[in-house]
């Protein structure tokens, strides 16, 4: 990063005012009259009809809009554990995307605490405030423990965007990538780099995507996962692999796909040589990602390469999913996200990548032309078409897998 933007991220952050969001008020706020209906005496009638009625709550206040997205600041993008101060201008931005993307109210929550039981503890208490729980940055494997203890407690949508946002866009643009490239998922060699939160969930849904589980080979920082290996916590040992191969450069020989979800410049330039003719590379570390752009493909021509980063092309990144599932879970009240609402995510956000791109998104994205192809696999996230989209098919999928409280309303995100 160079010192210029280095000041100007700062300079962005800091003024007019510090930090990315505010709150808003929805009503007037501005005679006698309008104080008696917001605060005393009025206020006392939706306390009465939500005491007696918990739904309520959803007529009277802004809990059915409204996100929280919570962290403890362990894993705060690639940059490890700088703990819950430092992470909340990344869970500001979240808010920041919730609200451009999506329209949806957003607070971010930084928990300080000391065992995994008064992290969900905290959370839990506070989770009826609203219509759902983003969990963000929290490190594998203690993210595992903590979002399935949250679902069982919550009554709302509890969702850890680390894994399944990141695993619905990998696999959305890796479908298409895999088709741009001639190759199908069912036989590609997949070498995943990371085995933490956002490693386990992408190939977990790669896998409900077609991919065969002995082709994968997943790595942390001692090398290859495999079956011999016995300091693996039980969400690795899902993917230790029966074979003698050890190190990056052995199981990347011969691979179609190498997914990056580790660390800064860990994919050497030789190792990419290594890869079968046309492979596949996300490289979705952030802020900077396993190998850059320029060096890939300085190494090689016949690759499709995505990242994290807005900068590039085929930014492989979350934010291409998370506000858009929250809005089509949210408008039917669903309980949970299942899979099938994932899998329609994946499904609606590959099919748009492939429609001819509006001349406002091209030049929101500072392109001269996008069109589906190496270098556009996967829709910008300022297409205004993701929100109908992906929305519409997440809530319809809600529906029909019976974890939506209310049905789609008439008319919902149509076009
Ligand atoms: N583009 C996107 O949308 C997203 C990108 N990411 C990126 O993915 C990365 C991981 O995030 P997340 O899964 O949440 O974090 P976790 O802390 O849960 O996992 C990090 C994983 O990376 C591994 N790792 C770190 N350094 C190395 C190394 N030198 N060699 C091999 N493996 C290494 C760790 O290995 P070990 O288990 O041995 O500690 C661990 O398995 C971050 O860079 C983050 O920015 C994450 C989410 C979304
Ligand atoms: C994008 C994101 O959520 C991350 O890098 O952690
Ligand atoms: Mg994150």
């Amino acid at each position: 990063m160079s010192e210029d933007f280095r000041q100007q991220a700062l300079h962005y952050h800091a003024y007019p005012v510090p930090g990315k969001i505010a709150i808003a008020l929805t009503k007037p706020a501005d005679t006698v009259n309008d104080l008696a209906l917001a605060y005393s005496p009025g206020v006392a009638e939706p306390v009465r009809e939500i005491a007696q009625n918990a739904d309520n709550v959803y007529k009277y206040t802004g809990k059915g809009n409204m996100v929280a997205v919570i962290t403890n600041g362990t894993a705060i993008l690639g940059l490890g554990n700088l703990g819950p101060l430092a992470s909340k201008p990344v869970m500001e931005g979240k808010a920041l995307l919730f609200k451009r993307f999506a329209g949806l109210d957003s607070i971010d929550i930084e928990v300080k605490h000391r065992t995994i039981d008064e992290f969900v503890d905290t959370v839990a208490n506070i989770a009826d405030t609203f219509g759902g729980i983003n969990l963000e940055d929290i490190k594998a494997p203690d993210c595992f423990e903590i979002e399935k203890r949250l679902i069982e407690r919550c009554n709302v949508p509890v969702f850890h965007d680390d894994q399944h946002g990141t695993a619905i866009v990998t696999a959305a643009g890796m479908l298409n990538a895999l088709e741009l490239q001639g190759k199908q998922i069912e036989e590609s060699v997949i070498v995943c780099l990371g085995a933490g939160a956002a490693a386990v969930a992408c190939m977990e849904l790669l896998i409900k995507c077609g991919a065969q589980r002995e082709k994968i080979y997943m790595l942390d920082r001692k090398g290859v996962i495999h079956t011999r290996r016995d300091d693996i916590n039980e969400y690795k040992q899902l993917f230790a692999n029966n074979t003698d191969k050890r190190t990056l450069e052995d199981v990347i020989e011969g691979a179609d796909i190498f997914v990056g979800v580790s660390g800064p410049d860990l994919l050497p330039a030789d190792a990419l040589k290594l890869m079968a003719d046309k492979p596949v590379v996300f490289a979705c570390s952030n802020p900077d990602p396993e190998i850059k752009p320029a060096l890939a493909h300085a190494v090689r021509d016949d690759l499709i390469m995505g990242t994290g980063r807005s900068d590039y092309p085929n930014q492989v990144n979350n934010v291409i999913c998370f506000p858009f599932i929250f809005r089509g879970a949210l408008d039917v009240r669903a309980s949970e996200i299942n899979d099938e609402m994932k899998l329609a995510a994946v499904e609606a956000i590959r099919q748009l990548a492939k429609e001819p791109v509006p001349a406002e998104v091209v030049a929101a994205a500072g392109a001269t032309s996008l069109a589906f192809g190496p270098e556009y696999i996967l829709p910008k996230p300022m297409d205004p078409r993701l929100l109908p989209r992906v929305a519409r098919a997440v809530a319809e999928a809600a529906v029909a897998s019976g974890v939506a409280q209310i049905e789609l309303p008439v008319g919902y995100m149509q076009g």
